[in-house]
């Protein structure tokens, strides 16, 4: 046997959803920031996204992650994000499993009962606390970047459904965002297969009639996911809901989605609906959840955004090498439209 690339990976999930840590293997990246990074193996390493999470290696509901030194004095360690169809800026589910297995494979020292980790993601620096005990991750709480909303409450017009009111917002990734009840869904598991086929129609549509750039940073994917949301609780002293988020090519995330709580953030500030501080829990549609909360507020651009913080725990699955025999067919792996809903069917994407 000899293969022509091997990787280091670890495999692990975050309140359910998938999130590979690649800890070696991939070699030089060029590029200063992590951002140059991601723009570096987007233009010419995309063979590794396509390797590790198309098929027969990966599946549609894997995501990974480059761990790469990072060239900021203020981080302990960088990491480029991998999907299915983007370089994410940032991913709320990825970090935390990328925190837990940077202290719970040695990578970088635990120390009990708190580690504070400073990562530098493509989105820029994120501050991190990690809840350890006996040598296990128990919590990571990550501060992320700023999220925004583009637009609130705005009607669209997708096909087959007529008007629809949505939110456009960021938090790390840009969202849709629509009310679940609106569209007749109560978020339970048995919806999960109708939502993704809406929620792409949804976000086709959104993209078509609503422009989005982000002020910072305009190479930043735009409106690239569906988020269905329930209703907005109180119980005791805390916010609840129900979300999913329907990722590119059409699935669900399995985790209530980082970056998907950030945007949320965003929007029920922007209504009234939340105040710094107050606690919020986001569930999944698969009954996990992250706790959320608005650290403070600021500014990008013209926009006003909030600081969310983001927690939630993650679990180490796997450890293994994945490795590429040159006489593989499947070099650049494929995709096939049963599961990968908006793939042609066939062949490579
Ligand atoms: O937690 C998140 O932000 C995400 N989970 C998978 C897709 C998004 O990156």
């Amino acid at each position: 046997m000899r293969w022509k690339r091997t990787l280091n990976v670890v495999d692990c999930h975050a309140a359910g959803e998938s999130g590979k840590v690649i800890t070696g293997g991939v070699g030089q990246v060029a590029g200063e920031t992590m951002f140059d990074k991601r723009v570096y193996l987007e233009t010419h390493m995309d063979d590794i996204r396509k390797m590790v999470l198309f098929e027969p290696r990966g599946a549609v509901w894997h995501n990974a992650n480059i761990v790469l030194p990072s060239n900021n004095p203020q981080a302990d360690m960088g990491y480029v994000i991998l999907e299915t169809t983007e370089y994410p800026a940032m991913s709320g589910s990825n970090t935390i499993c990328v925190a837990t297995v940077l202290l719970e494979t040695g990578i970088l020292p635990m120390q009990e009962p708190v580690t504070e980790l400073t990562l530098e993601s493509p989105a820029g620096l994120i501050r991190v606390r990690c809840q350890c005990r006996d040598g296990k991750v128990t919590s990571v709480r990550l501060v992320n970047q700023p999220a925004f909303c583009y637009y609130l409450d705005t009607p669209i017009e997708v096909a087959g459904l007529g008007t629809v009111r949505v939110d456009i917002a960021y938090g790390g990734m840009t969202y849709a965002i629509v009310e679940a009840a609106d569209l007749g869904f109560s978020l339970a598991p048995d919806e999960a297969h109708d939502l993704c086929a809406m929620g792409q129609r949804i976000k086709a549509a959104a993209v078509e009639q609503l422009a989005v750039e982000h002020p910072e940073n305009p190479a930043i994917p735009g409106i690239t996911n569906t988020e269905f949301t329930g209703p907005l609780r109180r119980e005791g002293d805390r916010l609840v809901a129900r979300n999913t988020v329907v990722v590119s090519p059409g699935r669900c995330d399995r985790s209530p989605c980082g970056t998907g709580t950030s945007a949320r953030l965003a929007v029920i500030q922007a209504k009234g609906q939340i105040k710094p501080g107050e606690i919020f829990i986001h569930e999944s549609i698969t009954g996990s959840r992250f706790t959320g909360e608005i650290e403070s507020m600021t500014r990008v651009g013209p926009y006003d955004a909030v600081v969310p913080a983001i927690a939630g725990q993650a679990w180490i699955t796997g450890l293994y090498q994945m490795g590429m025999d040159p006489t593989d067919p499947y070099q650049s792996g494929f995709t096939l439209s049963d599961t990968w809903m908006d793939s042609a069917s066939g062949i490579a994407i």
